[in-house]
């Protein structure tokens, strides 16, 4: 499928509005999304995530490269000659209009006719589930439904890219969740293009079918959510989606998709790799997630450990296991069915090689 949206080399320099500098708040990121597909920036607060958003969106004009929306190099277009909407973090509705009058608004300012903006209007509000609430006013309305509002205004203008700034994060965390679930539904039944800004990783893991994660102006890693949790690129992914426990080891074998690791306690262990020109003898860190790890006898361990804590979530157990001076989070999923270990108790730990995967150290991050 071609590429709908195309950023090419993309940089945005800011006066550093406390000093003499310039603040890199994009520096040089260039990646695509394809029709129909809902692709999320994700990173940590000020990694350039918002401002790569307003320059698609054209509220922010890059010093650097290109900016394609359908084909069509967008640079010089102002945000209103572009075909794109965008909803924002504050839900910027009309206090004094009702949620009928909020969704016609755009229509109305567009000349269409009484009868087109009705049924447009009303199409829209049966997608987004708030058929029925037609005359009531935003000040009378949850977050939730607020938020469904100012979706449906965006929406009912047929852009063809949608653009999402963090649009859930002044909802409770019950009500994110179901509008996380809820907008992923309106935005595949709509079909739309959609870029989406957040700094929530689960956010990110449920809503895209891509994600970008940015550090510090740059892209570091672009792929599904599931190759982003399993084969993160570097330990600042690894840590930053999902938990994650990290080993150091030396590479003593490698093939093509596996290659084997020697630990500090001189145990040798696989892992499942995907990128990378790894070599043997370079210095690694183990990636495990908490539920790639199995508690076990002290004899059947790759390593051994102490159970300093536990805590219980409902549906698990967490352990908080400390070998040779480093922590380590073991989750067990439906805990009642086997004895747990006790605090204090000696455990050996046993990592799913099917689970694992490693990335290079961070003295060594470069690959040099
Ligand atoms: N108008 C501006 N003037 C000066 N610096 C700016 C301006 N806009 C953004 N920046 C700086 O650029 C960097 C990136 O900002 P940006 O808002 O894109 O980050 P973000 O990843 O969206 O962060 P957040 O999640 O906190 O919104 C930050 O260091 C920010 O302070």
């Amino acid at each position: 499928m071609k590429a709908f949206v195309e950023l090419k080399n993309i940089s945005k320099h800011f006066k550093d509005p406390h000093g003499q500098g310039i603040v890199k708040a994009v520096d040089g990121i260039s990646f695509q999304v394809k029709q129909g597909e809902l692709v999320t920036l994700l990173g940590p607060s000020g990694c350039g995530k918002t401002t790569t958003l307003r320059i698609i969106g054209g509220f922010e004009i890059q010093n650097k490269g290109d900016v394609l929306i359908d084909g069509a190099v967008v640079n010089n277009l102002p945000p209103n000659r572009r075909p794109t909407a965008m909803v924002f973090q504050s839900y910027a509705l009309f206090p004094h209009m009702n949620v009928f009058e909020n969704v016609a608004y755009g229509l109305k300012i567009r000349n269409f006719s009484r009868a087109e903006i009705r049924r447009k209007v009303l199409d829209i509000l049966d997608i987004v589930g708030l058929t029925g609430l037609e005359n009531r006013y935003p000040g009378k309305l949850s977050g939730g439904q607020q938020q469904r509002v100012a979706l449906a205004r965006a929406i009912v203008l047929e852009p063809k890219l949608l653009l999402l700034d963090e649009p859930l994060s002044n909802l409770d965390a019950k009500l994110r969740e179901q509008m996380r679930i809820e907008l992923k539904k309106i935005q595949k039944r709509v079909g739309i293009t959609s870029v989406y800004v957040t700094h929530d990783q689960l956010e990110a893991m449920t809503l895209s079918d891509k994600v970008v994660v940015m550090n510090s102006g740059k892209i570091v890693q672009e792929d599904t959510p599931a190759n982003i949790y399993r084969f993160p690129t570097n330990k600042f992914v690894a840590s930053f989606i999902g938990r994650a426990n990290f080993i150091e080891a030396t590479l003593v074998d490698v093939q093509a998709d596996s290659v084997r690791v020697k630990l500090k306690n001189g145990k040798e262990i696989g892992v499942v790799v995907i990128h990378d020109n790894w070599k043997i003898g370079e210095k690694v860190l183990v990636v495990a997630r908490p539920e790639s790890i199995t508690l076990t006898s002290v004899d059947k361990g790759d390593i051994v450990g102490t159970i300093e804590n536990s805590i219980y979530t409902g549906n698990m157990v967490t352990f908080e296991v400390v070998s040779d001076g480093s922590s380590f989070e073991v989750d067990m999923v439906n805990p009642y069915s086997s004895t747990l270990p006790a605090l204090g108790e000696k455990i050996g730990l046993k990592f799913n090689q099917k689970s694992i995967t490693i990335v290079r150290s961070e003295d060594n991050e470069s690959g040099e």
